[in-house]
């Protein structure tokens, strides 16, 4: 199992250093377009082979796509991150120009990789992945919803005063501070829905704290996070790598389910060794179909800025 990721800054880096931890790919690629900032991060993380006890091969590459020739999963981190004030959404002028060739590259190299797109704004340049490689659907995956679950999950464990092994919850809809889709009504602590632990108030403040949950870390940080981010696209990575058939929300194109069509946004989907391999079809609520619909419509108007 080949894995490139492209892009060796914070979550590109975050991301390696999960699957290599994990053990379960033979080698990983790292690619950027700094002289030798890949090359030194994958050094850096080969010498922690021996003290983490894994044997997966890391290299790097500066440019040189004929390293990640015959990868079976690639993973888009390049581009830039926002800042403190930034919506992702305004990252779409540098973005989508750097995805666009990133992708092309990756798929010259690799005709049957499976892509997992992870630059902002994430939806659009998952849908720009679609546009300019022609990939079928279920070998182009968006990574937000996973990362959006696992930040719903903490503020609930926080809410309830539980451990987070005691919740469970999805996040769909599009990865913006405003578009999320939190389903709050069937998050649950061990099958109990989490409404009975907590008051309706604090419930909705989960739901607000956790749309803006990358926002937040990037007020602290001063740019966005990597730890959680690499996490989820190592999740993916594996569940693809090892055939879990595990269901994580993820960026996927729709074609009628949700009633939504030509776009690529948050939903329920299985993962397995071929990528997609099922859009699961979630009984949604009135008002949680009337979010999904707004976050539709935010999601289609960044898409409307790209030149496809
Ligand atoms: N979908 C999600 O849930 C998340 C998405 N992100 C996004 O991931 C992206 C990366 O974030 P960070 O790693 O924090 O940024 P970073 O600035 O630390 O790293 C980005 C890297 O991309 C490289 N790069 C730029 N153009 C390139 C090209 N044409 N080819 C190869 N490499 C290139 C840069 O040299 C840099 O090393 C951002 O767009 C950020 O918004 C970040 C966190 C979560
Ligand atoms: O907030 C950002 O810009 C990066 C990101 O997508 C996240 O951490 O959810």
């Amino acid at each position: 199992m080949k894995v490139t990721v492209v892009g060796a800054g914070a979550v590109g880096a975050s991301c390696a250093e999960y699957i290599a931890i994990k053990d379960f790919a033979s080698e990983v690629v790292i690619l950027d377009i700094k002289e030798g900032y890949a090359e030194g991060k994958a050094m850096d993380l080969m010498q922690t082979a021996s003290l983490n006890g894994f044997d997966t091969k890391i290299t790097g590459s500066t440019s040189d796509y004929s390293k990640t020739a015959g990868s079976d999963i690639a993973v888009i981190t390049s581009g830039i991150p926002r800042k403190p004030g930034m919506t992702r959404e305004e990252l779409i002028g540098i973005n989508a120009g750097i995805v666009k060739t990133v992708a092309q590259n990756l798929v010259k190299e690799s005709p049957n990789v499976i892509l997992i797109v992870v630059s902002n704004p994430m939806d659009t340049m998952t849908y720009l992945a679609h546009k300019v490689t022609g990939l079928p659907k279920n070998r182009i995956i968006g990574m937000g919803g996973a990362l959006d679950s696992a930040r719903f999950k903490y503020r609930l464990a926080e809410a309830l005063e539980a451990p987070i092994s005691d919740i469970d919850g999805m996040v769909i809809g599009g990865h913006s501070d405003t578009g999320m889709v939190p389903l709050a009504s069937q998050a649950t602590r061990n099958s109990v829905r989490v409404s009975e632990f907590i008051s309706e108030d604090r419930l909705q403040q989960v739901v607000e704290d956790t749309k803006v949950g990358g926002a937040t870390l990037t007020k602290l940080l001063g740019t966005s996070a990597w730890y959680a981010p690499g996490a989820a696209v190592s999740a993916l990575v594996q569940a693809i790598a090892c055939d879990q058939k595990k269901m994580f929300p993820c960026s996927t194109m729709l074609d009628g389910e949700y009633g939504l069509s030509d776009i690529c946004i948050g939903v329920p989907v299985i993962l397995g060794k071929n990528g997609i391999e099922k859009i699961v079809d979630v009984p949604l609520s009135d008002a949680e179909k009337a979010k999904m619909k707004e976050s539709a419509e935010g999601v289609k108007k960044t898409n409307g800025l790209l030149d496809v």
